[in-house]
């Protein structure tokens, strides 16, 4: 296979080149600032891209073809292989070649008055490349029948060809063979918060669960999935538990947040209870006021879960909302996590701390996140305590009889703090006299509204509106809201 690297002005002028010169390989110009490569079309065996010392061309040439470094005995046992298959970088780039016997050298003279496109250079004989692509080897992807793993720790079981990125760089973590081999599944962890598992799905489970409930770590090695996959741009937030940052996927070029635990997991308990909010999201499924879910991964013992990427939190969007629309912005947000409760209730799972910082907004829409207190409505599993300035007398008391209320009292205290613009207390008379049903919300909002803040908090549980109630009260008529809202309710019914 022979390369060549010369001037031509159009492409049937290179076609012309290239049959008479029978190059069965590959073409390379640098024209100007520009650099060109050409491919015959009868030349569809071309597998091996040679490239000689320069820069420029590595930089061109590298996103075409994987190209890998290797050693000089290599290099040699390739050159006697196919003497022929090389391209003469000094050709293309007109800089001197100190290689090359004289004899062989071509005239790199540059004249400005010239036409030098049309110059043809003919290529040396022979050069050392010091990179060459070595063909892609075939990968057989195993195993045939599906193999059961959980990367994602969410606990649902996909067949997963072995072939794949992560292993290439955890080559020491006991669960891989090789490059492209893994022998050992990772665990599957059952979703508490997904019923009724097909029975498929429990026998596997049942089989592939190990003796130990939760091993998943990964990235032993030192090697980071999350640099790997991510470019990391700016911390975004942070919670008593997690760091949350922006990050750019590499691969897609998309957006998101990443969510890291502040401290490594290393006790099993520990692992278990970070994992609700993946077991969570991930059984809750898609819905437009939820915060999308992406997938999770432990890595040295930190949980990373990635998450669709929102703008802001609703405490700092109300903040920007000017006074005289602040009702009906209020209002809308209160539609959408009502809808958003209504999907999550319906699913059998409360969300238990429910806050204007755990609502977020993306291009206007509002969505609700952190499910790191979410269990489930029968009871079967713990409690965790949410933000107690947002959480009812009876949830402290021990009352777990009413757990849909809960989040509904939380709702309606999230809407009322930001109507008054003034944060709610965690103790105190205050405190005291909003859990007794006193609220002041200021003038200039309507009485509706107030009275069904008053409903939403009302001291007994059971006189509390469900979120399907609030989705039908009479607030939310088309006469007494913007056009969007209006509009959004209509499609609904
Ligand atoms: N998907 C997201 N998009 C944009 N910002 C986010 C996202 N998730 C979280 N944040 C930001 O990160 C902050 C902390 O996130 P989060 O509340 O989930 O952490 P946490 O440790 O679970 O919090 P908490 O202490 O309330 O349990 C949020 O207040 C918000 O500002």
């Amino acid at each position: 296979m022979k390369g060549v690297c010369g001037g031509w002005e159009s492409q049937e002028e290179l076609d012309e080149m290239v049959a008479l010169e029978q190059w069965d390989g590959l073409a390379l110009s640098q024209q100007l600032s520009e650099v060109c490569l050409y491919t015959p079309l009868h030349s569809p065996d071309l597998k091996e891209i040679v490239v000689v010392e320069t820069s420029v061309a590595e930089q061109f040439l590298q996103p075409l073809e994987e190209v890998e470094e290797v050693n000089l005995a290599d290099q040699e046992e390739n050159d006697r292989d196919d003497p022929q298959d090389q391209i003469c970088s000094q050709d293309v780039f007109c800089t001197p070649d100190f290689i090359t016997p004289i004899e062989q050298q071509f005239p790199v003279h540059f004249d400005v008055n010239k036409d030098n496109t049309r110059q043809r250079i003919k290529s040396p004989t022979r050069l050392t490349p010091l990179r060459y692509k070595r063909p892609r080897p075939e990968v057989p992807l195993l195993p045939e029948k599906p193999n059961l793993q959980n990367e994602d720790g969410a606990g649902l079981m996909r067949g997963k060809l072995v072939k794949e990125s992560a292993c290439a760089f955890m080559p020491s973590h006991p669960g891989v063979r090789s490059k492209h081999h893994r022998v050992d599944s990772p665990v599957c962890i059952r979703n508490p918060f997904v019923q009724g598992d097909s029975e498929e799905n429990a026998d596997t489970l049942q089989s592939a669960r190990p003796p130990v409930p939760l091993a998943p770590r990964f990235a032993q090695s030192g090697m980071s999935r999350y640099s790997e996959d991510f470019h990391e741009i700016q911390e975004i937030g942070q919670g008593n538990f997690s760091r949350v940052y922006k990050v750019l996927k590499r691969i897609d070029g998309c957006l998101y947040a990443v969510k890291r635990s502040i401290h490594q997991l290393h006790q099993d308990s520990r692992r278990k209870q970070a994992l609700t909010e993946v077991q969570a999201l991930a059984a809750i499924g898609m819905h437009e006021n939820v915060v999308r879910y992406h997938t999770a991964w432990f890595e040295s013992d930190y949980l990373y879960i990635q998450m669709e990427l929102c703008d802001s939190t609703l405490g700092q969007y109300a903040a920007s909302i000017p006074a005289t629309s602040l009702e009906c912005s209020l209002l809308t947000a209160l539609w959408q996590m009502a809808k958003a409760l209504s999907h999550i209730h319906a699913k059998g799972l409360v969300h238990l701390d429910l806050k204007p910082d755990n609502i977020y907004v993306l291009d206007g829409v509002f969505k609700l996140g952190d499910f790191g207190c979410a269990t489930r409505i029968d009871g079967s599993l713990s409690f965790e305590e949410g933000d107690a300035r947002y959480i009812p007398l009876e949830f402290l008391n021990e009352d777990y009889t009413h757990l849909c209320s809960v989040d509904m009292f939380s709702l309606g205290a999230s809407i009322y703090e930001l109507a008054t613009g003034v944060t709610l207390p965690s103790s105190g008379p205050t405190y005291k006299a909003l859990r007794e049903g006193k609220l002041a919300v200021p003038p200039g909002f309507s009485s509706s509204f107030e009275n069904l803040l008053k409903e939403l908090m009302h001291p007994n549980a059971k006189r509390r509106p469900l979120a399907d109630d609030v989705l039908k009260h009479p607030i939310f008529s088309r006469q007494t809201l913007g056009m969007n809202l209006s509009e959004e309710i209509t499609a609904l019914t």
